[in-house]
């Protein structure tokens, strides 16, 4: 497999130069021509290398570098500063840049300073890989997590990504099933090649066979062209089934065949091609009850169900706010900022949200927060929905918006702060907290246990 070197600069001349030597020297290279461009494409591939020009209009080197720290800890970065910008490599270092160098270079130069950055960013890994499981670190690529249901999801990830079987994510919207997908293929032995996501969902249902296996020219109306389907762009490679119960019957037979058979044709195309595609999916609804009622093929469901992973809701591990906060401030908050990144207050309110969004819901609310003050997460910079929390007053008239509710998350979301409330009443005795809500003792442990809550205190009273 090619090293994959991806080269930032806003100057043309530099990157087609970069480009030409580089791939000269036997190395895969991608170009950007700034900072927002090369994040994006860290977010669509695995790089081994970054080379970046400091001075770039928009988001610069030095901020870049730091994004790529969180987005990507494993890819070295080597930064290009103009000449006798001390100052400037001296930060880049500060943050973890491989080494710096100046321009203008001499071409052996940067050769020798390519070969030593990759060298010490494989072994590196190497050394990275042995530490985290012995540490287990609070993040797995790119995935953040310190709870142990993540840690949990960690390990399952590091073993399904050893197999080739298919593997179903299960979890409601926004948990990181997307995430834990293109974690399992950039550990697996596919990870260089293509990762391929599609939202079944998305596609109308007359498109869907030309979507997924392409068409040739005029097997029907439109088809102008012959075109490869998303089968063939993740040849050797992932394919990411998003919302795979949202798939008609229909495709639900041409896919179980294509999975069983390994091949597969374009429509209208009379040449049968080979495939070799590992299929991960996800769901957000039970899709065993789908089953169950005729709307999904129990086939198919056993054929794309040899592994699972369930991936908890926000609220059921509130212990991973704080690490997920601290996560998002370094990718939308102003990183030079030192010292405290959220007030207590914020924390606080944070920790008692109930998230029917998830972690993407969390990630907006950082966000905008950052958008009013990038330096701090604040309060009053909080929607009103987290600043206000809410107590419900029993007997009082059910209210429900007008664009809706999800009434699971919001029984949860009570349960738990009823829980909560129960302690501060008790002094953190769990038997009388149990008392005051009507249930025995192992009850209440087992609800706590149940959003995390459980901290092994106040079991004395048993
Ligand atoms: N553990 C995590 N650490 C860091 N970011 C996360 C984590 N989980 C989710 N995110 C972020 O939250 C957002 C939603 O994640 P993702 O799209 O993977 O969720 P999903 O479960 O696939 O959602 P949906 O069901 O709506 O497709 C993304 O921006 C993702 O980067």
């Amino acid at each position: 497999m090619k090293t994959r070197i991806l080269i930032v600069d806003d100057e043309l001349s530099m990157r087609e130069f970069l480009s030409i030597l580089l791939e000269g020297e036997g190395y895969e290279t991608v170009v950007a021509a700034h900072a927002e461009q090369a994040l994006s494409l860290l977010d669509s591939g695995l790089f081994d290398l970054v080379i970046s020009d400091v001075q770039m209009p928009g988001l610069d080197g030095i901020e870049l570098l730091s994004r790529i720290k969180t987005v990507s800890p494993g890819t070295a970065v080597l930064m290009m500063t103009a000449y006798c910008a001390a100052e400037q490599a001296v930060e880049a270092m500060k943050l973890g840049a491989y080494d710096y160098i100046s321009k203008p270079f001499k071409v052996e130069e940067i050769k020798v300073l390519i070969r030593n950055a990759l060298e010490k960013c494989d072994l590196k890994r190497e050394n990275s890989v042995l530490k985290e499981t012995a540490q287990q670190r609070d993040s797995f690529c790119g995935i953040i997590g310190a709870s142990p249901r993540m840690k949990e999801v960690f390990s399952l990830i590091q073993k399904v990504s050893l197999s080739n079987s298919s593997v179903m994510i299960q979890g409601e919207s926004g948990t990181g099933k997307e995430l834990v997908a293109r974690a399992i293929h950039h550990c697996s032995s596919r990870g260089k090649k293509a990762f391929v996501a599609v939202n079944c969902g998305a596609i109308p249902e007359q498109l869907m066979e030309s979507e997924l296996f392409g068409h040739k020219r005029g097997s029907f109306t439109g088809a102008v062209a012959d075109r490869a389907g998303l089968f063939e762009q993740a040849e050797g490679g992932t394919l990411f089934l998003d919302e795979i119960g949202e798939l008609p019957l229909l495709m639900q037979t041409k896919l179980l065949r294509v999975l069983q058979e390994r091949e597969f044709r374009r429509v209208g195309g009379a040449q049968v091609q080979k495939s070799n595609v590992r299929i991960l999916t996800a769901s957000n609804r039970d899709l065993q009850s789908q089953v169950k009622t005729g709307g999904f093929r129990e086939d198919l469901y056993y054929r794309i169900n040899v592994m699972q992973i369930s991936m908890p809701p926000l609220r059921e591990r509130i212990e991973d706010i704080p690490v997920l906060v601290e996560h998002f401030f370094r990718k939308y908050g102003d990183t030079r900022q030192t010292g405290e990144v959220i007030t207590p207050g914020a924390l606080k309110a944070l920790m008692n949200y109930h998230y029917p969004g998830n972690i993407r819901e969390l990630e907006n609310i950082v966000e905008r927060s950052l958008v009013m003050d990038a330096s701090k997460i604040q309060e009053c910079n909080l929607p009103k929905q987290v600043r206000t929390g809410f107590l419900p007053c029993p007997g009082r008239d059910a209210l429900i918006p007008a664009e809706g509710m999800d009434l699971e998350s919001f029984l949860s979301g009570l349960e738990k702060q009823y829980l909560v409330k129960a302690l501060e009443m008790t002094g953190g005795a769990k038997k009388k907290a149990g008392e005051l809500l009507g249930m025995s003792f192992r009850s209440f442990r087992y609800r706590l246990a149940k959003f995390g809550l459980d901290s092994g205190e106040g079991d004395r009273d048993e």
